[in-house]
């Protein structure tokens, strides 16, 4: 499903009143009862106020009505979830106007964004769920009553929890996007102008690069924690370029980490293997990319070990533990990855399909389909950078989100009408 941020500029405050209530309303309900939402809305129109906006967020897709139910209700849709977030941004002014998608995940969907002075950001939106919950229906103690919402509190953890690490990690000086604001299932962080290391063919010294990337493994686990896909997709590469005082041109090259769905403590069970397959990832890589083979063995995880904390270097697990991130969100977060892993091991091309399938994972009746209009079929993929740089390069961006924003400037707002 793709973000279309068309209708937003169109939603009266009571509308909002009303998307809100539906989400309270799924804190406790698969699906919230008409009586509820009219109930946690409260507004002054009264109930033909509420029955008007109801209407309005069904036909744009945000809350999709559920006729199977022995009640009468509503569920949250992904776009409505979007909405909300993107409201919060916008009136905490972190967003001002959105723009290209420059990558999709399978289980994320990276925006360019802008804020009111026009820099450019990035906003990722977690989709969880938008492959694994539909494959794999037994063996979900974790998500226990929780069924239909498990993609909106998923999510939500995996944004928190990416939120929380980015934190951390800026707050020690690693090379990480800085994050600026998190909301449900977002989050934004600076624009990173860098490639990803999958995308670059060929670096003029392989052992420095790889020796750089080593280095940030074992200094994050000296803080206690292992990056845990640790690949070429998740390492951006940097180049910055010099000139020295005779006036030779170099180039430097520094690698960005961002990603971090599964990073674990070094004192996690399966430390040890996450360790190893984070090295052996980078190994393999450069031997295949660039025919490089490091003239030592390792690192290994036990010499590691001995320098988590040492000298006083704070514990980032701990750090991350006391931002409010429980165990309990922790495991819940842990095994849905560890599912999605599973089902993307034993199902290659199962994304064929996707489009017939919403967010619960459960197959879209006709009717619900057309009810959701949040999918046209069409999944333009350009995850490979490209929407990237041209969101650079045109400033391709909305207008801005909130219908009483001032209206931003014409040359912006033909970028609009291209990229939206
Ligand atoms: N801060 C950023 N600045 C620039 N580009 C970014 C930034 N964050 C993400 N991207 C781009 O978006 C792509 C996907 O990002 P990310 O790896 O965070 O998503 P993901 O859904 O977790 O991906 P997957 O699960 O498929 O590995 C990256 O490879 C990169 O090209």
């Amino acid at each position: 499903m793709k973000l279309d941020t068309r209708a937003m500029r169109h939603l009266a405050s009571e509308d909002w009143r009303v998307l809100t209530a539906v989400e309270m309303g799924s804190k406790n309900h698969e699906i919230v009862p008409t009586p509820l939402i009219e109930k946690l809305a409260r507004l002054r129109g009264g109930v033909s106020g509420v029955h008007r906006s109801i209407s309005a967020l069904a036909k744009v897709g945000l809350i999709a009505r559920v006729k199977e139910a022995k009640y009468d209700g509503y569920r949250l849709t992904y776009g409505g979830l979007d909405y909300l977030a993107l409201h919060t941004h916008a009136s905490r002014k972190v967003v001002y106007s959105v723009g290209n998608r420059i990558g999709v995940g399978k289980e994320s969907d990276i925006m360019v964004v802008a804020d009111h002075s026009g820099k450019q950001c990035v906003l990722k939106i977690h989709r969880l769920g938008r492959i694994s919950f539909r494959t794999v229906k037994s063996n979900r103690d974790y998500l226990k009553n929780r069924n239909a919402q498990s993609w909106m509190y998923l999510s939500r953890l995996a944004a928190m929890k990416e939120y929380a690490f980015m934190n951390a990690l800026h707050e020690e000086g690693f090379p990480v996007p800085v994050p600026l604001a998190q909301s449900r299932h977002t989050i934004v962080m600076s624009l990173i102008d860098a490639f990803p290391l999958r995308q670059i063919s060929e670096v003029p010294d392989p052992a420095s690069l790889y020796a750089d990337l080593i280095s940030l493994i074992l200094r994050l686990a000296s803080h206690g924690l292992i990056h845990g896909d640790y690949n070429e997709f998740n390492i951006l590469v940097k180049e910055i370029k010099s000139t020295d005082e005779d006036g030779k041109e170099s180039v430097t090259l520094e690698p960005v980490i961002i990603d971090f769905p599964q990073m674990v403590s070094m004192e996690h069970v399966n430390a040890e293997m996450y360790f190893d397959r984070d090295v052996n990832c980078i190994k393999r890589f450069f031997l295949r990319r660039f025919h490089f083979t490091p003239t030592q063995p390792g690192p290994f995880f036990k010499d590691a070990k001995k320098t988590v904390g040492k000298g006083g270097l704070k514990r980032l697990d701990a750090t991350v533990e006391a931002s409010g991130f429980t165990k309990k969100m922790l495991k819940d977060l842990e095994a849905a990855i560890k599912e999605k892993e599973t089902v993307n091991e034993g199902q290659e091309g199962a994304e064929e399909d996707e489009d017939d399938y919403d967010e619960d994972g459960d197959e879209e009746s006709e009717e619900e389909e057309e009810e959701d209009g949040d999918d046209d079929g069409s999944e333009a993929d350009d995850g490979e950078g490209e929407g990237r740089q041209e969101a650079l390069l045109t400033g391709g961006l909305s207008e801005g989100l909130l219908g009483d924003e001032p209206a931003i400037d014409k040359a912006n707002s033909e970028m609009a009408k291209l990229a939206v």
